[in-house]
């Protein structure tokens, strides 16, 4: 299975956590039990209230048990007091009998409502809870860098966590259990010890064969999983490329469905073979306990049948006692394999807790500096070099300009050659590792970092076309402002998306993209129109548009840019594109190579300077002659 296209190689296995780590992972548990009362208090104090007293009900059903028996055979023992039932009844002799059937009638009622209660509460909430996950997961991602989101490794850190918010539904009723489970045991324990001390020693050896059993194999299984993080996000791409309205045109016309079914099959198959061998591991050592267990029981049960024929014990004792054996056994094995589960789970907690440790690394000062207001001499780059991380070269390095305030400026290299980069930087959602970049003298690192972003309005060549309404698509630009239409309208008749929407069925409350049923979708041009008004929505000193126009016809492209210089001016912005036709619009045009500057000017400097600028511009302008 390695020998898949493009496939990472294969993960290499952690090694497996010592006890320590385990012990470790426990603390865990504190922060879910801390997560769930902050998800509600009343129903938090309720599940454990009611599984309190549900905990007690064993050994008091045991006992009225036992109670009966032995009334039954008392009764059994004494004369009739007549031949018939009423002679019985009227006599009294019936009385404590009665007495105990309604108080195990009680009982039952009792517990099954005392259950059924209990799930009713877990379930609620289970569900608020992993709401509450949800919530706080989104919460915390939306504080993580851009470098997390475009890391494999956090990638793959998120996946985990994201899982585990869904998945933890169980280990909250099942700790909340065995507190409950615990609580019967003592209770019987104390009833067994009474009569027959020596039968407790007789349970560790049933269930600790078990108990290890489980250890074992719960650790497997969660290392299985951990390894096989970026193999299932590999699956769930496939099978998300292979059946969704993005790629269908592509996928039809290369032919690709077998392609990708036959890549989906060996991975699904490598992770099937895997968890089947666990499984039936696991399988064949659990049947070996746990007739270990069955043994010890059937071995404490004939000596409890031989002390009762005997004498020692009465025929209610039997009861009472085998009964409780039998509890007993049961019980302890479902709270030590609960213990092990539950530390199993508290791995898998690791997986939830430690992404809420990764911390955002692009952060605003203690005190920023006022953003300049507005930007009166520019945005200086001073020798600024930057490296992704992970990776050898540099992306961009020595690299030093101003963009003057009041200027449009163009970026214009080749593909690759670090245009997205520097906007990046510009709006730092990345730090530059080498120089620094100021605004007005002051380094963007001195600035708060929504400041930042509240005044820079930025559309990058992969914007999102959000399935919303139309108002919604641009409303989102500033997103305080998303119920003023007229501010939408202005940004739309800016952008020249008004046009666009005016056509749609339901105008600005048209549902856009094909994910929902009465959504419209657009062409890449008017996505694209639509995405530009997001930037109009503020009231930005920057605008940046890299490749805004790649997909507009050239009409429109010569409309959008006359709007654009005219709302620029006395504003500061940045052009990237790849068509000269926008590009000589610009006041001062930068070529890139390789992340650093080759030539600096304006269109007609740069034709006259006759250097990589002009060889480009040519190649361009032959193609149309
Ligand atoms: N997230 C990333 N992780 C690692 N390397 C990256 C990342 N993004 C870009 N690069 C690399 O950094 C360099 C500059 O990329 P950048 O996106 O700035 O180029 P560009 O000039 O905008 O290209 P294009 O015209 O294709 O949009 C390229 O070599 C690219 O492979």
């Amino acid at each position: 299975m390695t020998d898949l296209p493009g496939r990472r190689p294969p993960p290499t296995p952690d090694k497996a956590p010592t006890f320590r780590e385990r012990i470790e992972n426990l603390r865990h548990l504190g922060r879910l039990v801390a997560q769930i009362w902050r998800t509600s208090r009343p129903l938090t104090a309720a599940s454990i209230g009611l599984r309190l007293i549900a905990s007690l009900q064993p050994i008091a059903m045991l006992y009225v048990g036992k109670l009966i028996i032995d009334e039954v055979v008392r009764l059994t023992t004494i004369t009739a007091p007549g031949p018939g039932f009423a002679d019985w009844w009227n006599s009294g002799t019936l009385n404590l009998i009665v007495v105990l059937l309604a108080i195990e009638l009680a009982l039952v009622v009792a517990s099954d409502l005392l259950a059924r209660a209990t799930g009713l509460v877990d379930s609620v909430l289970s569900e608020l809870h992993s709401n509450t996950v949800s919530v706080e997961l989104m919460a915390h991602a939306a504080r993580l860098d851009l470098m997390h989101f475009e890391s494999a490794e956090y990638q793959d850190r998120l996946e985990r966590a994201r899982r585990q918010a869904a998945g933890r539904n169980a280990l909250l009723s099942q700790m909340f259990g065995q507190a409950q489970d615990i609580i019967t045991v003592a209770t019987l324990a104390a009833g067994l010890f009474v009569y027959a001390p020596w039968l407790i020693l007789l349970l560790p050896l049933s269930f600790v064969p078990a108990i290890w059993g489980e250890t074992r194999f719960n650790t497997l299984a969660y290392f299985m999983s951990r390894w096989r993080t970026p193999e299932r996000r590999e699956l769930e791409y496939i099978r998300y490329i292979g059946a969704s309205a993005e790629t269908a045109k592509e996928l039809k016309l290369f032919g690709l469905g077998d392609f990708l079914i036959t890549r989906f099959r060996q991975l699904a198959h490598t992770i099937y073979l895997e968890n089947r061998k666990l499984s039936t591991q696991r399988a064949i050592w659990g049947a070996l306990f746990s007739s270990i267990s069955t043994l010890t029981y059937y071995g404490a049960y004939g000596f409890i049948v031989w002390r009762t024929v005997t004498g020692d014990f009465t025929i209610g004792d039997l009861a009472f006692l085998s009964g409780s054996f039998l509890r007993l056994n049961g019980l302890f094995q479902k709270i030590l394999l609960g213990f092990t589960q539950i530390a199993g789970q508290s791995m898998y907690l690791d997986d939830l807790f430690s992404f809420f440790e990764i911390e955002p690394t692009i952060l605003s000062p203690a005190n920023p500096k006022p953003f300049p207001q507005p930007i009166s001499q520019g945005i200086t780059f001073e020798d600024v070099g930057f490296r992704y991380p992970d990776t050898e070269g540099w992306a961009i390095r020595h690299l030093s300009f101003t963009l003057h305030a009041g200027e449009t400026l163009a970026l214009v290299g080749e593909n690759g050659a670090g245009k997205t980069t520097i906007v990046k930087l510009l709006t730092r959602l990345y730090d530059p590792d080498e120089g620094r970049i100021t605004i007005d003298g002051v380094d963007l690192r001195e600035l708060s970092v929504a400041d930042i972003h509240a005044h820079i309005g930025v559309i990058f060549q992969d914007f999102i076309r959000y399935s919303l309404t139309a108002r919604e698509n641009i409303g989102v630009g500033r997103i305080e402002d998303q119920n003023d239409m007229a501010r939408i309208e202005n940004a739309a008749e800016l952008s020249l998306a008004n046009a666009v929407i005016e056509k749609l069925p339901e105008g600005y409350d048209q549902q856009l993209g094909r994910l929902f049923k009465k959504g419209r979708d657009l062409s890449g041009g008017e996505w694209q129109k639509v995405a530009i008004a997001r930037a109009y929505m503020r009231d930005a000193d920057l605008i940046i548009l890299d490749e805004p126009t790649a997909a507009l016809d050239a009409k429109a492209e010569a409309e959008v840019f006359s709007r654009f210089k005219s709302l620029a001016a006395g504003k500061t912005a940045v052009i990237i594109s790849h068509r000269f036709s926008t590009v000589r619009m610009a006041d001062r045009i930068l070529v890139l190579e390789n992340g650093t500057i080759l030539e600096s000017g304006s269109h007609a400097e740069l034709l006259a300077l006759r250097g990589r600028y002009a060889e480009l511009f040519e190649l361009q302008a032959a193609g149309y002659r």
